[in-house]
């Protein structure tokens, strides 16, 4: 940590195992820097082991598996700018580790599968994200994943993903309700019947009506747009590219939804994309551009993905720097 914050910043992110969410952690670290945000993983909150899930038959997506009332408590003290002792779940050996040291940071991310669900923990949160994956892709990313770099068996990925959706869809979705952004990951629409999961239609729905949040928007605030790019500015080989700006309903509220079907072939042209969009939260043109071109190796950097994960990174900027300007400025009236 560099000095002590005068306002811990408390981002929440959300989302199923492999849905991108480290992904996302190290976009932010290009954004904060590492010694100004410190990360909580919502594992270490499992009150059950490894061994005490099997037993019982209680999933780790099961809130009965996790402790919410200390992890409320801890979360909360270091919001206030205390330092906690955190416990640490061992993913390597299913078990629960001593616990470790935990200082306030200006930014701390919590993030996992529950960082919504506590009503407590999620009145603390100043802004969050949830990766909602469609199966279709959340099953090609994890078999990549977990084939390639784990040596699975197909059939055993298949199988784990399946056994999870029954509590996923009762304690992890429905989180999807409560968050600021909702990045969508869907099979694409410009190709018929595809398999593959390489081409991808990502939406950016955005919560409308939160303080100092101002929903990035295409060419005009609350019109509907469709939007296919001149092929001389944005280059895409087949099947191309479809951009898509309107509002929409979710859960009750407003939001407005960015969407991006299709795969940039050339990232430097994204600025194209760019600077036909308002309220990005950018500091200068071209940054947002110049962020996905920073790590063009992170996967998703050439679609949707890349570039709304990009886009949340940078409201979760602005709310800090909204968030720390008023705390100072309150400071300065007392
Ligand atoms: N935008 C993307 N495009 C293509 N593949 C992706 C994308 N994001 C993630 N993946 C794939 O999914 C895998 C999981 O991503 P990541 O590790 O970021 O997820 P996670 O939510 O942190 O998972 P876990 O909680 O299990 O660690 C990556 O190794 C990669 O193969
Ligand atoms: O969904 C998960 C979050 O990452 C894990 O499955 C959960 O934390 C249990 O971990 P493990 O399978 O290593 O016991």
């Amino acid at each position: 940590m560099t000095t002590k914050p005068e306002r811990v910043v408390l981002i929440g992110v959300a989302g199923d195992s492999g849905c991108g969410k480290s992904t996302f952690l190290r976009r932010l670290i290009d954004l904060f820097g590492e010694e100004f945000m410190t990360v909580i993983c919502l594992d270490d909150y499992h009150s059950l082991d490894r061994k005490q899930r099997k037993e019982t038959g209680i999933t780790a997506l099961d809130p009965r598996a996790n402790n919410f009332d200390l992890m409320y408590e801890q979360i909360k003290a270091l919001k206030e700018g205390q330092t906690i002792n955190k416990p640490i779940y061992n993913h390597e050996t299913g078990l629960i580790d001593p616990p470790e040291i935990v200082k306030p940071n200006h930014i701390v991310v919590v993030e996992g599968l529950h960082p919504l669900y506590d009503e407590r923990v999620r009145s603390l949160l100043d802004f969050s994200v949830y990766f909602d994956i469609s199966d279709e892709v959340k099953i090609a990313w994890k078999i990549q994943r977990d084939m390639a770099e784990r040596g699975h068996r197909y059939e055993d990925v298949l199988a784990a993903i399946n056994s999870r959706k029954p509590d996923f869809q009762k304690y992890i979705e429905p989180q999807r309700e409560f968050a600021d952004v909702v990045l969508q990951v869907l099979p694409t629409n410009l190709i018929k019947d595809d398999t593959d999961r390489k081409v991808l239609r990502v939406r950016m729905l955005q919560r409308e009506g939160k303080e100092g949040f101002e929903p990035a928007y295409l060419f005009d605030e609350g019109s509907t747009i469709n939007w296919t790019p001149c092929g001389r500015k944005l280059t895409c080989s087949y099947p191309g590219m479809q951009l898509y700006y309107g509002s929409d309903v979710y859960y009750g509220r407003y939001v407005s939804v960015l969407e991006v079907d299709g795969q940039f072939d050339n990232l430097e042209e994204v600025i194209y994309i760019e600077t036909h969009l308002s309220n990005t939260s950018t500091k200068y043109q071209g940054e947002l551009t110049q962020l996905l071109l920073q790590h063009r190796e992170y996967p998703g950097s050439n679609n949707g993905t890349g570039f709304f994960q990009v886009l949340t990174g940078l409201k979760m900027r602005a709310a800090y720097e909204r968030l720390t300007a008023k705390e100072a400025k309150l400071a300065v009236q007392v």
